[in-house]
């Protein structure tokens, strides 16, 4: 599970919480150049005393420059030599996608970057990315939840067949953006089965759709509770299935 430094955090002094995060067992951390959080990330990790290879920092393109001139920026903001993860943080920002993604591979090949991959790319966009790249994006970071599952769907089969894992943002959805909808009534059966909280079975919900996730808060005990999914019984087919079927629903309006 990875720590975010987006959506409620960007453009905000995150090292408290990132160091908070840390403290807590994160050692993923996910940021862009886009959230302005960058400079932040890398002060909570040189203040950590842990060593780089400790950590797995995922940072974004965000298509200002070529890409190799702002990949540079956002080591210099982070501190670091390299990043884990680097992704073209949406399909739009591509002028070419062709041109643009042998940069990403040149990256790679010389070391500013681990790995190379996608974020908010639907099947279309990856159908072109791959017509022409050489080397696969090894991660899509999409917003994934059950009120948008019907439409990933098939970008979720898709990404498995290519072995692109999907990262999910935006898993509690149906509690920050959308409380009230028909999704939260089966959630909470789910969670006092469990003995968990509805937190923790939208956590469980996209991990049984194979997604790997990052996540937020400001909050320790959001934290510990998140972290805690990794001991959460599965949630069996039925389970899954009724969730799918209140995410269909949609939000009430
Ligand atoms: N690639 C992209 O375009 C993109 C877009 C959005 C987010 N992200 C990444 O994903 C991270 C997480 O994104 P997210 O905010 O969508 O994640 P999320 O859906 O996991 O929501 C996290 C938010 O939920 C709140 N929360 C936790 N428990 C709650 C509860 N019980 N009731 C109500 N609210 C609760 C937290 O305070 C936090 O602000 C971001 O920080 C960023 O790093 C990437
Ligand atoms: O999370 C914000 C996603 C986004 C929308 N438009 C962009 C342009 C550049 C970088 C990120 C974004």
């Amino acid at each position: 599970m990875a720590f975010g430094t987006g959506s409620t955090m960007k453009f905000t002094d995150v090292s408290k919480y990132v160091k908070q995060a840390i403290d807590c067992g994160f050692r993923h951390i996910d940021t862009a150049i886009y959230y302005q959080t960058e400079k932040y990330v890398g002060a909570a990790i040189r203040e950590s005393g842990l060593p780089r290879s400790s950590f797995y920092i995922t940072t974004k393109y965000d298509g200002d420059d070529v890409v190799r001139k702002r990949a540079q920026e956002s080591l210099e903001q982070l501190g670091l030599t390299y990043v884990d993860l680097y992704l073209v943080h949406v399909p739009r920002i591509m002028d070419d996608f062709e041109t643009n993604w042998r940069e990403f591979e040149a990256l790679k090949k010389d070391g500013l970057v681990k790995s190379i991959g996608v974020s908010n790319f639907m099947m279309k966009d990856l159908q072109t990315l791959l017509s022409t790249a050489k080397e696969k994006p090894v991660v899509n970071q999409i917003e994934l939840h059950p009120y948008n599952y019907s439409t990933m769907k098939e970008l979720l089969t898709y990404c498995a067949h290519h072995r692109i894992v999907v990262q999910a943002y935006g898993c509690l959805n149906p509690l920050t953006k959308n409380p009230g909808g028909p999704v939260d009534s089966v959630v909470d059966a789910v969670a006092r089965r469990l003995g968990a909280t509805a937190t923790q079975v939208l956590f469980a919900w996209a991990k049984s759709k194979g997604a790997a996730i990052v996540t937020t808060s400001r909050r320790k005990e959001h934290l510990r509770e998140y972290l805690a999914v990794e001991n959460l019984c599965p949630l069996t087919l039925e389970e899954i299935a009724f969730i799918d079927e209140a995410g269909a629903k949609g939000p009430l309006e």
